[in-house]
């Protein structure tokens, strides 16, 4: 974990454990305080004064300082500064004898964690200590899992040499570096539009982790994930007894990512009613939660995404004109994998050495004979489904080379023939066991008129049966044949 991302000195040597450092010249008070934590199992270290502080701090990097006002040579606060200046991290404790509020106000400002009135009570001393350490913990956590994220978040992971994605890629670019120089905090929304598994979601991390805003939450919500009821309470959270079971007050993903993004994935699934509440959102940046009575600032940028023709729905009435226009402020399309060239073999070699690597595997080698089957099958699902399909071929392969005979699909007619199936009397005769499956999911999805539920009944397995299969052929409910 990374505990001092801003600070300039050295990382933290990890077998510190949990380090004190007592500023004060009070030699029996320090030597007390010291023994006491010492006892807890805790490292101490003492100095004299100011000075002696701030030259031992690079070296001991302790957790907390506990640093006494009333100095010789300089005062605590003043020796505050320059240990905040020297590690924006530090934790600092003030200590104050008789400066009063003004004093502990004082210290606040200059970023001291918490301040102590003297005379010390050791074991009032040792629930504040913790509190700051466990607290010193969450934030390490959070700053660890935001890192990873941002480590496999950014432009460099849009994989591609074709046109289109080297187009894509700088569109982004010119993006994260316009609003670099934003004058205000109100970045653009932006609209990602793109078949399923395109890299939408990829796109939308870029954006966030290139940007302004990387180091603040990114915050994602599926509008066609839940019922529209659950997602007004999910994006605006509640207020306690706002409805039967809203037993206690709950933040929504707006507050969650408040400085950061929120991306809207799915937004043509969002129903009228979430949209008026979106488009509130966007125009006003204010919302209010479920049984609330305030209303509140947002300060969320907000990014979105889809795979439906927003457009067409705005024509259609499905879609709300006027949400569109400001959800599309920016557009940025994402094309088909089918569209981009040999990058479909520069991503099956990835995801053969990503898939490789996972299963502890040695990496097999791609055979000859599937370098154009593979550009030249459609590829439905897109990236997704050239990722799910190379990691079923290293599984199902028995050997150090991967061929045909792993990618069934691709096998007959070079691929000029989509999977999907395209009617009963031309599919009598494929065999092809995954195509079949394809073309019975399909065929109960139309005929149930996409409600899964049904169409897992006509085929006779459950429903979460059903559900496996349409991620696993990446088929969705409303992709019935
Ligand atoms: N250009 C790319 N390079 C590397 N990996 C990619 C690329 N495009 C997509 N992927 C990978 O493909 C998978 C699907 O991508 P992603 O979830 O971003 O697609 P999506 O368009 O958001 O899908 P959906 O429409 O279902 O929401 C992910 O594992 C992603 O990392």
């Amino acid at each position: 974990m990374n505990t001092a991302s801003r600070s300039t000195l050295p990382e933290k040597p990890a077998a510190f454990g949990q380090a004190i450092l007592i500023i004060d010249d009070e030699a029996v008070l320090t030597r007390n305080i010291a023994t006491y934590l010492q006892r807890l199992g805790w490292t101490t270290q003492v100095a004299g004064s100011a000075e002696e502080g701030l030259e031992l701090y690079p070296s001991f990097r302790p957790d907390i300082v506990l640093l006494d006002h009333n100095l010789p040579g300089q005062t605590g606060l003043e020796a505050l500064v320059k240990l905040r200046a020297m590690d924006a991290e530090a934790r600092v404790v003030l200590m104050t004898g008789n400066g009063g509020i003004e004093l502990a106000v004082s210290a606040i400002k200059q970023g001291a964690a918490d301040y102590l009135a003297k005379p010390l009570a050791l074991s009032e001393l040792r629930l504040l200590l913790e509190r700051l350490l466990a607290q010193g913990r969450l934030q390490s956590r959070v700053e660890y899992y935001r890192q990873r994220e941002a480590n496999h978040s950014g432009l460099d992971k849009i994989i591609g040499e074709s046109s289109q994605v080297t187009a894509l890629r700088e569109r982004v670019c010119l993006l994260v570096s316009a609003e670099r120089q934003l004058s205000d905090d109100n970045p653009p929304s932006v609209l990602i539009q793109g078949e399923t598994g395109t890299g939408k979601e990829l796109v939308a991390r870029a954006l966030h982790f290139g940007g302004a805003r990387a180091s603040q939450p990114f915050v994602e919500l599926n509008c066609g994930a839940l019922p529209p009821q659950l997602i007004e309470a999910e994006l605006f959270g509640y207020e306690k007894g706002a409805f039967t079971d809203a037993r206690q007050r709950k933040i929504g993903l707006v507050e969650a990512a408040s400085g950061g993004t929120l991306f809207l994935d799915e937004i043509g699934e969002a129903d009228p009613a979430t949209q008026v509440k979106l488009l509130k959102l966007l125009e006003d940046r204010s919302f209010r939660r479920l049984g609330g009575i305030r209303e509140q600032r947002a300060n969320v940028r907000v990014i979105a995404a889809t795979h439906r023709p927003l457009e067409q729905m705005v024509r259609e009435g499905r879609f709300r004109a006027d949400l569109y226009f400001r959800l599309r402020i920016i557009e940025v399309p994402v094309p088909a994998l089918r569209e981009r060239g040999t990058d479909v073999l520069l991503l099956a070699r990835h995801f053969l050495q990503w898939h490789a690597q996972r299963y502890r595997r040695e990496l097999p080698e791609l055979g000859e004979e599937l370098l154009l089957p593979l550009q030249r099958y459609p590829w439905p699902g897109n990236v997704r489904e050239l990722r799910n399909a190379i990691e079923q071929a290293l599984l199902l392969a028995p050997g150090p080379r991967i061929g045909l005979r792993e990618f069934g699909f691709l096998s007959t007619a070079g691929s000029q023939q989509p999977p999907q199936g395209s009617g009963d009397d031309d599919d009598a005769d494929d065999l092809n066991l995954e195509r079949a499956e394809r073309r019975l999911v399909q065929r109960a999805l139309q005929r149930s008129g996409s409600n899964v539920t049904q169409a897992a009944k006509l085929l006779g397995i459950s429903r979460d049966t059903l559900r496996y299969r349409m991620e696993r052929l990446n088929l969705r409910d409303e992709d019935a044949a």
